[in-house]
């Protein structure tokens, strides 16, 4: 059966962390948007829609070069709304099978879309679904409930439809209902949707912690590196310093063309030396003006966000502030927290000390304090 297909990829990306949104982070070398589209391709795809984001629509052309027979447009606030966007872009005979696809499931094979388009030819849909294996749920910290998980499906996509059925029907959807995916809106409409076997490695990358999954099951090299960061300001007049994100009222401030947070400067340096991203200095020249009093918070979500441009993730990182006061002991679990929230971190995963140098030095001169930090990265090889 002839097929085209539509792939959805204008998400934000909100649960996948820091970072680029999932379609354009790297997978295996490639961006992950390239998976489906070489793999419908592969499966005989006549067409493909790639609905992206409508400032990402150029994009496409760099993470699909060399691909032919694709076309991008731009998407809408929702998923429903991608979809139909990319249906609305399909040129082929309302008799022909389409394919709708989330960029976000990029281990798709053309064993999947064969089987989707066998069933389809005895139904108005065609699915692929995984039995619900773990005990159901529902309720809001406490248990109200145990749901029969009987006859119960976790639907995937692809999910295959005639043109016209899947057209009419997201004709007859209501405006104020949003669909969670297209079968939905073909049952709605009266379809029988055909239930076909899944697959766990069609799996949706959703969460920070599914990319490191993928990445292994891309075949991908996963290598562990180590970075170390170090930064010192001199003291001065003020009322209050910022430490670790965290400000603190204090008889003096550092001084510096920032905020002077010398945790976050020696961690950004950290996360930047292991991923070979130089230093802080490079990204943000201190003899920008822009740069003047700005908050430091931003140049670690921007390490951050290249770790996870380069399809890594920060697996650890500890911060050593050095100085006799203030006392960082009474801070010291509103760093942590803070650190973690920046870098979307389970909080045992952050660490933050302190220690002073016993009066010796300039740490211990009060002169100026000084913070050492590591952190610990996982990127493909
Ligand atoms: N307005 C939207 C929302 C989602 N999608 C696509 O629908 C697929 C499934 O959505 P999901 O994985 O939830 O992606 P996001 O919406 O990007 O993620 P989140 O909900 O975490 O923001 C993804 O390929 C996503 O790019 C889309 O094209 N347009
Ligand atoms: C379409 C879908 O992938 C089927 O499982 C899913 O519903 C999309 O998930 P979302 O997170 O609600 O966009």
């Amino acid at each position: 059966m002839n097929f085209s297909a539509v792939v959805v990829a204008a998400g934000s990306s909100t649960r996948a962390g820091p970072g680029a949104p999932k379609p354009w982070r790297s997978l295996g070398g490639r961006p992950i948007l390239r998976w489906s589209v070489e793999a419908l391709s592969r499966a005989g795809a006549r067409e493909i829609i790639v609905v992206t984001a409508p400032e990402r629509t150029a994009d496409a052309d760099e993470a699909l070069a060399g691909l032919a027979g694709w076309k991008a447009v731009a998407g809408g606030a929702t998923r429903a709304e991608s979809v139909q966007a990319g249906l609305a872009a399909l040129a082929p005979s309302d008799e022909e099978a389409v394919l709708v696809h989330d960029a976000a499931r990029p281990f798709v094979t053309s064993a999947h879309v064969q089987s989707l388009l066998v069933a389809l030819a005895e139904a108005d849909g065609a699915v692929p679904a995984l039995p619900v294996a773990d005990t159901l749920k529902r309720g809001v910290d406490i248990v109200a409930e145990t749901v029969s998980r009987d006859g119960l499906w976790r639907a995937q996509t692809p999910q295959a439809f005639r043109l016209r059925t899947l057209r009419q029907a997201y004709g007859a959807w209501p405006a104020d209902a949003e669909p969670t995916d297209d079968a939905a809106v073909v049952e709605r409409a009266g379809g029988k949707v055909a239930l076909v076997p899944g697959d766990p490695l069609l799996m949706k990358l959703t969460y920070p912690e599914d990319f490191a999954m993928a990445e292994q099951l891309a075949g991908g090299r996963r290598i562990v590196r180590t970075g170390f960061g170090v930064d010192a300001h001199r003291w001065g007049p003020g009322e209050a310093v910022w430490l670790c994100g965290v400000k603190i009222d204090h008889d003096q401030t550092l001084v510096g063309h920032s905020d002077a947070d010398a945790g976050l400067h020696a961690l950004t340096d950290a996360i930047l030396g292991a991923i070979g991203e130089g230093d802080i200095g490079e990204h943000f020249p201190p003899t920008d003006p822009q740069w003047k009093g700005a908050s430091s918070d931003r140049f670690l979500v921007h390490a951050a966000k290249l770790v996870a441009a380069k399809g890594g993730s920060i697996l650890n990182v500890d911060v050593t502030l050095i100085c006799e006061r203030p006392k960082i002991r009474p801070h010291r679990d509103a760093m942590r927290a803070r650190l973690a929230e920046l870098l979307a971190l389970p909080l045992d995963r952050v660490s933050v000390k302190a220690t002073t140098t016993e009066g010796m030095g300039f740490t211990g001169r009060g002169e100026g304090l000084m913070a050492q930090a590591v952190a610990t990265v996982e990127t493909p090889a």
